[in-house]
């Protein structure tokens, strides 16, 4: 049974900004998938890092490798998006930005534009009991280099403009120690001019010293990971003082660092000397179903390991809405359903409320 505590955490409204789709299977939701292609002989433990276990960040991306074998048609891919809004909305999230990169499967032709449109189709899908605001980026694998960069920017572009306001941004992903930023300067450059806002993953291994310096002339308007800008881990002050100057959100995935071992520990994570700056850190859970984690466990993980009491924990997860990609309007939206449902919400509840004396 859920605790009390638990039921804070789910109960919480939360905005999600970090989510790559294929890495945020469910079990049940992959189980489906293992099942469909019996052939590719995948079992649970090549596509989950489960309890208690970590992997080297190059496992982490073979084990990506092995879900796109397994989402490869167009019905695998309306199934996972469709199951993923679902579970994001039942762990109470009220916003999400979920992201993906386009491919070309063999099989199924120019997949990537078909990818992106079975996407926007299967996440206007909302469940009946919970409302939830979705928006999309489409996702760059630094892998593939600057022509497919490119392309798949004019194509982010074209989505911008007649997708009704769902794609508003472009993430930059993949392998960091694969290729270097430099190359795709231009591709990011364009996306800038257009009005794609950059949620770019930055400094998520600490060689990217170099890429993070030209990284953040663009500026990106949301930093993902960040791990080693600080000084302490062979980061530097300038670098610092560059994300605080332009006051460029901090994307954490606490698990997905631990997991993926590029922090040693939960209690030497980042967020601890970035939050105590003050400056804006947005929970995240990166590859909820990889790092086998949901957004409501990272704000207890949080919370249990940095010593916030729940309203600094209500505060996190407000101050979010100030660091998300849709209009102005939409966060006047999400704050008034914060005020709406914070008397409902347990351990920042007023004591007069019927619900909770
Ligand atoms: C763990 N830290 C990470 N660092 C960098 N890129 C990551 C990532 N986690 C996921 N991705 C990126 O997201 C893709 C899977 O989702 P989509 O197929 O796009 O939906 C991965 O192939 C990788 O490019
Ligand atoms: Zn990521």
């Amino acid at each position: 049974m859920e605790d009390e505590n638990e039921a804070f955490y789910r109960d919480l409204p939360k905005v999600e900004l970090h989510a790559h789709l294929n890495g945020s299977v469910s079990v049940p939701t992959m189980e489906r998938l293992i099942a469909r292609k019996p052939h590719l002989n995948v079992q649970h433990s090549m596509t989950a890092i489960h309890k208690g276990q970590r992997r080297t960040l190059d496992e982490c991306f073979h084990m990506f490798r092995i879900i796109h074998q397994l989402i490869d048609s167009e019905e695998d891919l309306f199934m996972v998006t469709k199951d993923v809004v679902k579970e994001y909305a039942l762990d109470g999230v009220k916003y999400l930005e979920l992201r993906s990169t386009p491919r070309e499967e063999k099989h199924t032709g120019p997949y990537w534009v078909m990818l992106i449109w079975s996407i926007l189709a299967a996440i206007c899908y909302r469940t009946a009991e919970v409302l939830l605001e979705k928006r999309f980026l489409v996702a760059i694998d630094r892998r593939n280099g600057p022509e497919v960069a490119m392309e798949t920017v004019k194509m982010a572009e074209d989505f911008m403009l007649s997708s009704d306001g769902l794609v508003v941004g472009l993430d930059l992903s993949g392998d960091p120690t694969v290729g270097h930023c430099r190359d795709l300067m231009p591709a990011l450059q364009k996306a800038r001019s257009a009005g794609l806002k950059l949620a770019l993953h930055l400094s998520e291994v600490p060689t990217q010293r170099e890429e993070t310096e030209l990284l953040l002339t663009l500026p990106p308007d949301r930093i993902g990971h960040g791990t080693f800008l600080h000084p302490e881990v062979g980061g530097s002050q300038a670098l610092v003082d560059a994300v605080r100057q332009g006051n460029i959100p901090l994307e954490l995935c606490l698990t997905s660092n631990v997991k993926g071992q590029t922090v040693p520990s939960y209690e030497k994570h980042h967020f601890q000397y970035w939050y105590r700056l003050g400056h804006p850190c947005v929970l995240c859970a990166d590859d909820k179903g990889v790092f086998g984690t949901d957004l409501s466990q990272e704000y207890q993980l949080a919370a249990s390991t940095f010593g916030l009491s729940q309203e600094a924990v209500w505060t996190l997860s407000e101050q979010a809405i100030g660091c998300i990609f849709a209009p102005e309007s939409v966060k006047q939206e999400l704050k008034q359903k914060w005020a709406d449902l914070r008397p409902f919400v347990n351990g920042v509840s007023n004591a007069e409320d019927p619900l909770f004396v």
